[in-house]
C-alpha cells in the first residue's frame, strides 16, 4: 500500500497546505513512514535512544540504508549514542505533514467505504475523517462509526465549510474521474484514490493510487522470482 510516491505536487494553494520535499527519493519516504511506526512502538516500550543497526533491523535493512534515509532530515544522530527517539519521530512527522490534523472526505461508502469509516487508525495519525459522500439515497443521512454519510450534492459545501484538504476516492471506477474532477475544482490537495484506474491529472492535486491486486501481483512476482 505505502511506497508510491505523489504524482504531482501542489505549488500554490491554501496557506494551510505545506510543500512535499522533492529532494527525498520516493523509496526512502516509504521507509521514513515505517521508521516512525517503529520508532513510535519503541518509545512506548520506555526506549528513549536507538542505533542505526537496531532501526535496521526491525525493517530488515542495513544500518547504512538508516544512516543515508535519516541524513535527508539533516544531522540526528550522535556517534555510539545513536538517535534520540523522540526529536526523530518530530522531525520524521514534520517532513511527512503529519505533525498536523488533516481533514478528509471519503467519496463513495460502500463495502470499503464502510471498512475505511470503522477503521480507527486514521485518527491516530492525524487524519480526521469529516463526513462520507454517496451518491445513493439509501446510504446517506446516515451516520457510520460517527461520520455523517451526506449526498453527493453537499459535497462542494461540506468541503468548503469544513476546509477539507484530502479526499479518499472509493467510488465505482467509471465514476471516479468526474468526482476527482469535482474535488480538484474544490481546492483538494490530495486524493487517496482507490478505483483501479490513473486518473485524470489536475494541476495542484497530488494523487496516491492503492490497488491492491497489483500489491498482490507484485507479491506473486517476488515469490516466483524467488524459485
Ligand atoms: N484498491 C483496492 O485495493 C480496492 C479494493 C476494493 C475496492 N476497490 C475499488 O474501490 C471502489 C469501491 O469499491 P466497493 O467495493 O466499496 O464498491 P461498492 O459498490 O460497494 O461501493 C461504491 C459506492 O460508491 C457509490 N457511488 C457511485 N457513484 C458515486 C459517485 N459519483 N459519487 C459518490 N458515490 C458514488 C455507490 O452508491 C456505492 O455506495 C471500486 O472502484 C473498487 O474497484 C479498490
Amino acid at each position: 500500500m505505502a511506497g508510491e510516491s505523489p504524482e504531482t505536487q501542489k505549488s500554490t494553494g491554501p496557506p494551510h497546505i505545506g510543500a512535499i520535499n522533492p529532494a527525498i527519493p520516493p523509496a526512502t519516504v516509504a521507509r521514513l513512514i515505517l521508521y516512525a511506526r517503529e520508532l513510535g512502538r519503541l518509545r512506548r516500550e520506555g526506549e528513549s535512544h536507538v542505533s542505526s543497526k537496531l532501526l535496521g533491523q526491525l525493517l530488515s535493512v542495513s544500518d547504512a540504508v538508516v544512516r543515508r534515509d535519516v541524513n535527508h532530515l539533516g544531522s540526528m544522530g550522535q556517534r555510539g549514542v545513536g538517535y534520540e527517539i523522540g526529536p526523530l519521530i518530530q522531525q520524521i512527522r514534520q517532513t511527512m505533514g503529519t505533525n498536523r490534523s488533516w481533514k478528509v472526505a471519503l467519496i463513495g461508502a460502500g463495502s470499503l467505504g464502510h471498512a475505511l469509516m470503522r477503521y480507527r487508525g486514521f485518527d491516530e495519525q492525524g487524519f480526521q475523517l469529516v463526513a462520507a459522500f454517496d451518491t445513493d439515497p439509501a446510504i446517506c443521512s446516515r451516520n457510520i462509526a460517527g461520520i455523517p454519510v451526506l449526498p453527493l450534492e453537499q459535497l462542494e459545501t461540506t468541503i468548503a465549510a469544513e476546509r477539507v484538504s484530502l479526499a479518499i476516492l472509493a467510488v465505482p471506477v467509471d465514476a471516479a474521474d468526474a468526482v476527482a474532477k469535482r474535488l480538484a475544482a474544490l481546492g483538494v490537495a490530495g486524493i487517496l484514490n482507490f478505483a483501479p484506474r490513473t486518473l485524470q491529472k489536475f494541476p495542484g492535486v497530488c494523487v496516491v493510487n492503492v490497488d491492491l491486486a497489483s500489491e498482490l501481483q507484485q507479491l506473486s512476482f517476488a515469490v516466483v522470482s524467488q524459485q
